[in-house]
């Protein structure tokens, strides 16, 4: 959590909008406090509509705050206009002038600074390079792929060393492939450069690959905060782990095989309010050989396998402790023919224990001096 005086710090924000005459105001924003530190990269995850963009106008200065106060460095951003905020925005569909060259459009916030032509240029190439661009300067943007157009933008965002990089779904327009590769790329960029950023995604492995902290949302507030490990291991509630993709909450016992969790899996499962999510990963499969059942495992009929280069993906309908469920279960070896009976054991190491119902938790910020 950043110091206040030390980078972005928003404090019980609200935006709401007007939804006209006779209709009740949509609040989009419901009292957000968050800290952004220099250097750090913090993603806004979330379904759509639960207010991540109105979030990021908000900081932005497009969207007027109903409440609450915006900071950077301290200072109050009440009332300062979008373009003397020193912070730079990048959109879903980069928005480049079409007209303008490849370096016409990175150098555009230079010119704009009335930076020097030779400083320009060579801002230009080192931005280039650092979005894996190098040689494209005089390319005209029309003949560029859609994954090149969006390194252009990012390059054009970093030109003019923004003191926060504001990111609305960058990479969404674009195939999945193209997203992976290119969501490695801009975190690389974002760290070789040191540009602070907020990047909004609905995606969880994005958030994950690009971020350093994640801020889950969900109807205009905050869930949780925490780094990509911390959050997987121990999503604060069922809401946070099943945006997250974990597929079925059992009873917390079914983690105990008549002993402690297994070393590395999941820690204090026990407890009445606690359950047990299991993740994508957390469910093997065993063979019912007709033998007596292991203790902890489950009967289950196999629905469908699919070969993935990690193994094979088994899905199932498995009478668990929660009654019959469809989930996805990881095989090793050969895949299971559609009907076999088998049997399932979760795998702590997929898991996490969440409480039933806990609370919205929101991150706490030091008061202001
Ligand atoms: N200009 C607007 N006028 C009225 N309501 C709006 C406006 N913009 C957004 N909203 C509403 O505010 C809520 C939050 O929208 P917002 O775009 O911030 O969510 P989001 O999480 O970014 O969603 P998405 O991922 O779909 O863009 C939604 O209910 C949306 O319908």
């Amino acid at each position: 959590m950043s110091e206040v005086g030390d980078g972005l710090v928003v404090r019980d924000v609200v935006v709401r909008y007007d939804a006209g005459r006779r209709k009740a105001a949509v609040t989009a924003v419901d009292g957000v406090s968050l800290g952004v530190a220099r250097g750090e990269t913090l993603a806004l995850l979330g379904p759509s509509g639960c207010g991540k963009s109105s979030l990021l106008r908000a900081v932005a200065g497009l969207e007027p705050v109903a409440a609450g106060r915006v900071t950077w460095d301290g200072g109050d951003l009440d009332g300062v206009p979008v373009h003397r905020r020193g912070f730079g925005l990048m959109f879903q569909d980069g928005q480049l002038f079409p007209h303008r060259t490849v370096a016409g459009n990175v150098e555009y916030g230079l010119r704009v600074e009335r930076v020097p032509r030779d400083a320009r240029r060579d801002r230009v190439a080192e931005l280039l390079g650092v979005v894996g661009l190098e040689g494209y300067g005089d390319r005209q943007v029309a003949t560029l792929s859609g994954g090149e157009r969006q390194r252009v933008a990012l390059a054009r965002a970093l030109a003019p060393r923004p003191r926060l990089l504001l990111l609305d779904e960058p990479l969404s327009a674009l195939d999945r492939g193209l997203r992976e590769r290119l969501a490695t790329d801009l975190r690389v960029a974002l760290r070789e450069t040191g540009t602070t950023a907020v990047f909004v995604t609905h995606d969880h492995d994005e958030a994950f690959e690009v971020a350093d902290r994640v801020a889950v949302m969900a109807r205009g507030k905050v869930l949780q905060v925490a780094t990509p490990p911390e959050l997987w291991r121990a999503p604060a509630s069922r809401a946070v782990a099943e945006f997250l993709g974990y597929q079925a909450f059992w009873p917390a016992s079914a983690l105990d095989p008549g002993g402690p969790s297994e070393p590395g899996g999941p820690r204090g499962s026990r407890g009445p309010d606690r359950s047990v999510a299991v993740g994508p990963a957390g469910l093997r499969v065993l063979p019912d050989d007709g033998a007596a059942a292991p203790a902890n495992t489950w009967p289950a009929t196999v629905v469908e396998s699919v070969f993935r280069p990690r193994g094979v993906e088994v899905t199932l309908d498995v009478e668990g402790p929660a009654g019959v469920e469809r989930l996805v279960a990881v095989a090793a070896g050969a895949a299971p023919e559609p009907g076999t009976r088998v049997r399932v054991a979760l795998d702590p190491a997929g898991c996490a224990v969440v409480g039933r119902e806990a609370p919205a938790r929101q991150e706490s910020i030091p008061t202001t001096p």
